[in-house]
This record gives structure tokens, sequence and C-alpha cells, in this order.
């Protein structure tokens, strides 16, 4: 059937991606074009010759657009933005990519599942795994507390152990003692801990940027019948986008890698093929995420910015480094400096050699470094307001935080003169762009449990579901909300929150309520645990003060406290500890008798709830608080748990009080002494789901 070669068929034959195969028009073209696709006509000697492609032999079906629908979150989320409000950014405009399914590339497990590119050669290596893991830097900082403080550290932390001192976490790790000593040794050194598997992590601070734009090509193809070279390169493909994603199955911002960097585009091609785009990184975060993002000069930077390139193991060893600051509690954002970041660090990075297709990680790694900030979330602050601030409201919202830079352009793109050489100019990528982000996310749960710090919430969580909470006998044991299930007969559940104790002023962030309170506003329902013995135990407390004084044998109650008090793991490792209303006697005797009169001292332990307050007076404190935090949060359904029942000399007084002072339904119930439990959970989703009535028990 091929009779003749044309000049143009011999430069198609030159093509690097293959072959072609050349027809002359005959009468078998009517059924062959409907198997062939049709690309291109050639002349040769003025007989018409058809080019097509030979894929296309295979009967390949045409790869179709991705559905539509997938452009409905990009449109979801801009309108968000706008009907809230909020400022709008440059990075919400214009038309969107459509968004892929590409790995996040993320080079390690977590509890989180992230999706792998299906293309990506990136599957890490176990060694690479181990490098990059978050734990590769618990290893580390383990390491370095041998290192720095000798066995002495460790042996320390080893006797540290016995004493029960885990925390809220679960899973494998809670097995791991070295794992746990590393912590303990790091909180003693006032190193920042990594959060253990399982915990809750509520907010997480990142840098993004997109992939930096693959580079043109320069190429030249005879034209004219090969008597001269015409230019033929291609344009790069542009870099992968950094798109944040509200997912229902993400629960917690627990793993987030501190930089994250879209994959560059591909070079370009001869014969004026574009390079292929670079994969976007697509975080998954929990619904009701709020993200607020600043520009990258906004914060402060590392001296290690735009050092060149890095070898990839420096990378991993920096990546898990960095992850500490990221999770840090601390919560002051107020100096910065500027950055002084150089564009040219960026541009000096990517060169074209070093880029490797289909390889996310190795592109993130090698040689398109962003730049670290140094060790401790002190340096990342953020003094001005951020450019955007959204929140990610439902499932399937995206906010493309970094878009990725453009790719540069071919030699075939620049215009080329008549009679004149082909041009020989082609471009570089350009950067994509690079902020800081700040994630903070929400507890989902059916019931928050609200109260004062030591008023039983971790005790109760514990007795109710199967969640094991730490208890302790003094204030601001919890520091992290933690979640639990009721499960119930008929197979129905809560999702219920320990949500840390709040003191009064938590709405001005005393005892970081803020951070408290937020996670408040996404519980359907409120229970506001209270300590029924509150205003006796002051009576008691006064008890123990006087005895204390006349030497009658201090902390007589105390010690009976003890006697009945469930927890075995009572320490007295905090300050005011030694003042803890449980087993109490003895130290709330012992902290008055240090300082008797100084009523201010004693105003102070009534404020964070060492000393509680009369029940009807912590609910008036909680109540206040929620109402000058956001006033909305008083209409949510909520019900009293009249906690502590054992420790009170006269409940039905307690409990009439309480009743003459709140029209809330009132559970009385000891958690710790499991009494009443089964009416509060019927209670419990009596509120949460109203008609779903019926006994428990
Ligand atoms: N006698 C008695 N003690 C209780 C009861 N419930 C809790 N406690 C004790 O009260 C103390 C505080 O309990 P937690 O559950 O840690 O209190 P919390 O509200 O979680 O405290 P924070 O985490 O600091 O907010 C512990 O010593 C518990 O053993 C109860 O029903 N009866
Ligand atoms: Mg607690």
């Amino acid at each position: 059937m091929v009779t003749k070669f044309s000049p143009r068929f011999i430069a198609l034959l030159t093509k690097p991606a293959g072959t072609v195969l050349l027809l002359q028009a005959c009468q078998s073209l009517p059924p062959l074009t409907s198997l062939l696709r049709f690309t291109g006509i050639v002349f040769d000697n003025s007989e018409p010759c058809f080019v097509f492609q030979p894929h296309v032999l295979h009967q390949q079906p045409r790869p179709q657009p991705p559905p539509p629908s997938r452009l409905a979150p990009v449109t979801a989320i801009c309108q968000t933005v706008l009907r809230s409000g909020y400022q709008r950014h440059p990075l919400l405009d214009g038309p969107r990519r459509l968004l892929r399914e590409m790995p996040i590339t993320v080079p390690f497990s977590t509890s989180r599942s992230h999706r792998n590119d299906s293309s990506s050669s990136s599957t890490p290596t176990t060694r690479d795994a181990s490098r990059a893991s978050p734990y590769s830097g618990v290893a580390k900082l383990q390491q370095r507390s041998r290192n720095d403080s000798g066995h002495a550290t460790v042996a320390e932390a080893a006797t540290a152990g016995g004493r029960a001192m885990d925390d809220n976490g679960g899973g494998d790790l809670r097995t791991d003692a070295g794992y746990r000593q590393s912590r303990r040794a790091a909180a003693r050194e006032g190193k920042p801990v990594m959060p253990q598997r399982g915990q809750f992590v509520d907010w997480a601070q990142l840098r993004v940027r997109g992939g930096r734009g693959g580079p043109g090509r320069v190429a030249y193809e005879p034209v004219g019948r090969g008597r001269h070279l015409g230019a033929s390169g291609g344009s790069g493909g542009g870099g992968g986008d950094v798109i944040i994603r509200a997912n229902n199955s993400t629960t917690s911002l627990y793993g987030i890698l501190p930089v994250l960097v879209g994959s560059a585009g591909s070079a370009g091609g001869a014969g004026g093929r574009t390079g292929a785009r670079g994969a976007d990184r697509v975080l998954d975060v929990p619904v009701g995420t709020m993200v607020r993002i600043w520009q990258a000069s906004a914060a402060g930077n590392s001296a290690e910015a735009g050092d060149g390139l890095e070898d990839v193991e420096d990378w991993g060893d920096a990546v898990a480094d960095y992850g500490h600051p990221v999770h840090q509690e601390a919560e002051i954002f107020s100096s910065s400096e500027d950055e002084g970041e150089s564009e040219a660090d960026f541009h000096s990075a990517s060169d074209e050699g070093e880029q490797r297709e289909g390889d996310g990680r190795s592109r993130f790694a090698i040689g398109d470094r962003p730049p670290l900030p140094p060790h401790g979330a002190a340096n990342l602050r953020f003094t001005s307001p951020p450019i955007v601030e959204v929140e990610l409201t439902q499932a399937g919202q995206v906010l493309v935080v970094a878009r990725g830079g453009s790719g540069g352009r071919g030699n075939q793109a620049f215009p080329s003169l008549a009679g004149r050489p082909a041009p020989s100019e082609c471009e570089r990528g350009t950067p994509g762009q690079e902020f800081w982000v700040r994630l903070e996310t929400r507890l989902l749960a059916d019931v928050g449990f609200v109260g004062l710090p030591n008023a039983g919430k971790s005790t109760l969580l514990s007795a109710i579901t199967a969640a094991r909470a730490k208890v302790g006998s003094y204030a601001f044991t919890t520091i992290r909300p933690q979640l639990g299930t009721i499960l119930y007969g008929d197979g129905s559940r809560l999702i219920t929150a320990d949500i840390p104790g709040l003191v009064q002023g938590a709405h001005a962030n005393r005892g970081r309520g803020n951070a408290f309170l937020r996670h408040i506003e996404r519980c359907r329902c409120m229970a506001f645990v209270l300590d029924l013995s509150g205003g006796e135990s002051t009576a008691h407390h006064a008890a123990g003060f006087q005895q204390s004084h006349t030497g009658a044998g201090a902390g007589g109650d105390g010690a009976a406290g003890r006697g009945r008090g469930p927890d075995t793991r009572q320490r007295q490792t905090r300050s005011h500890a030694a003042a803890g209303n449980d087993g109490d006697g003895a130290g709330v005797a012992a902290a008055h008798g240090n300082d008797g009169d100084d009523g201010g001292e004693a105003a102070a332990k009534a404020l964070i709830g060492v000393v509680p307050l009369p029940p009807a007076e912590q609910l008036r404190v909680l109540q206040e608080e929620l109402r000058m935090y956001n006033p909305e949060l008083l209409a949510a359904p909520a019900l009293v748990v009249a906690n502590k029942l054992d420790r009170c000399s006269e409940p039905r007084v307690a409990l009439r009080d309480l009743m003459a002072a709140t029209p809330l339904p009132i559970v009385p119930v000891s958690a710790a002494h499991s009494v009443g439990l089964n009416r509060l959970k019927d209670a419990l989703r009596v509120i949460v789901r109203p008609g779903t009535g019926g006994s428990e028990t």
C-alpha cells in the first residue's frame, strides 16, 4: 500500500516518538478511515498521501475528559469564599484545572491514608520510609536525648515509665516503651514532642509551593523538503498545584508534612510536543478545617534557605526534624521578621537535567527544596492578617493553595524570520506560588463534655466509652480533646468528646480557652459536667485548713478522699496538683497552710477550678464563657451531668439547688463508681436524637 516516501515522511520517521504510517490514497481508504485517525496530509509531487498515527490501529479509545462534576467543588469553594465575605484572593480567580487524583506522595505511611500515584514510581522504599517518617524524627530525638543527656536521662525516663504517665494516645506505639521514654525525656528538656498516633491534632502549619513549570525545548526538524531546519521544540508542562481538600474520612491533622510541593512539569519535547503537567499534591483535611494563608515572606525564614542542591537523604532528615515544631502547642504569633528569600534561590534549584518524570518524590527532593524555618514553633510567626481565610465546610470542597508555575516556551514558540536560521531560544519554567498555610480543625462529635478542670470529664468518658482518657487529681490533666464512642444495645452509637477544662476567662483565651472552645462549636450537643460536691469541698477544705492550723491531724478528709478515690494513679507532679480536689484535704490544707491568709491565691485557685465552685456557680461560669465566645453555642441542646455524687454529703440539697438554678435536664452520676451511667447514656441519646428514647437498662 505504501508507495512513496515524501521528505516529510522521512522527517516524521526520525521522530523519537515512533513511526508513522504513510498510505497513499486508494480505494481502501474509506474503510480505513473508520479505523484510523486522520492526522494530516502531505503532498508529494501532487500525489496526496495520508499520514496516520499508528497506535490508532489498535483502536484505542480516545481519552475521555474527566467528568465535569470534578469542577463542582472548586466552584463551591469559590462560592463559599464569596458568600462568606472573605477577602477574594487571586488563588481563587480564573479557571481551575480539573482536580486530578494524584498522590500526595507522602513518603511514609500514617494513620491517614494517602493515595499513591498510579503512574508513580515513587513508592517509597523501606529505607526511604523510615528516613522520612515522622517517627524517624522521634527516633532522632530519642537519639539526641541520649547523646545530649547521656544514660542518666534515659534511665530517668525509664524510671518515669513506671508511673503511667502515658498520654491519651492509642495504637501500637503505646507499647513502644522507647518511644514513650523519648517523649518524656524530650518534654522534660522542653523540646517539642510529636503527637502520638491516635491523638487528635487540631492544628498544623506548613509551607506549600506549586511545582515549577517544565523547561521549553530547543529542537529542529527539516522543512521545505529538507532544505532547511525549522524550530520544533515544544513547551514545558505546568507545575502541579498544592490542593487542600475536605474529606469526611479524615479526622485529624495528624501526620501532615511541614512542606508540600507540587511536582514540577516535564520538559517540552521535539516535534512541538508539550511536556506533561506536574502532579498535584492533594492534602486531605477534616471537614470544618479553617485554612489561613500567608505570603511566604510573612514568617521567619531559615538560614538554610536556598542553599542549592541537597542530597535526598539530607532532605528526608530535614523534613523529619522540621516536623517537630509544626505540631507544637505554641499559640502565640507575635513578632515577625522578613524572610529575605530571593526568587533566584528557586530559579537555581530546578535544572532541566535533574527533572525526573513520574517521580513526584524525587522532584520534591532534589533541587527544588523550599527554605525550611529553623527548629522551634517560635520561628513560625505571623503578624499580618492572612491573605485568605477559608473554612472548608463540606466534604469534597477543595482549595488550590499554591498554583504550579507555567512551563517555559520551546523554540517553536519563538518567531522565526524567513531566510534566517530557526530560533534557538527557549525558556525555563516559572516557579510555583509559595505560601504559608495554617490549618485549624475542630472535633466533630455528637456530645461534648464541657466543664471546669477536674470536674470528672475524662473519668466520665472512660466510664461510658471504650476510650481510655488520662485522669488526674489536678487541673488541666487533659490538654487535647479526645473522642469516645458510646455503643447502645440496638447498635446505634454516639460520638462523645472530652474537651479540656475551661476556666473563667476562657473566651479571652485564658488557659488556652480559645483552642478548647472552638471544639465545642462542632459538638451537636453539650453535656455540662459539674462537680456536685464542689461547694462542699470548699467547706471541707476550710475544715482541713483549720485542722492543719490547730494541729488536729492535717488532711483527715484527704486521707478519706484518697481512700475513696478511684484514681489509683494520682500523682502530684504539677505545682497545682498539691491542691487537687480529690484526695484533697491534705493537699489543700498544705496549700492553705503555706499562705493561709492569701485571699488572692485562693481566688486564683477557684478561678482555675482547683477549689471547685458550687455546682450552680460552675454552670453559670461555663455558660457565661460559651456566651462570650459565641452566643449561638448556648442554643445547642444540652443537659447537666451532676458528677461525683458519691462525694456529696447532701446530694438532695445540692441537686435541688441546681434545679432551681437551671431549666436544663440534670442527670446525677458518679463516674468513678459507675452510678447512673445508663441513665446518662439514655439521656444523651435523647438530646442528640430526639425521638429515639428508650431505656438501655
Ligand atoms: N469521688 C469521685 N471522684 C471522681 C469522680 N469522677 C472523677 N473523679 C475524680 O476527679 C478527679 C478529676 O478527674 P478527671 O476526669 O481527670 O477530671 P477532668 O474534668 O477530666 O479534668 P481536666 O482534664 O483537668 O479538665 C480525678 O481524681 C478523678 O478520680 C466521681 O464520680 N467520684
Ligand atoms: Mg480530663
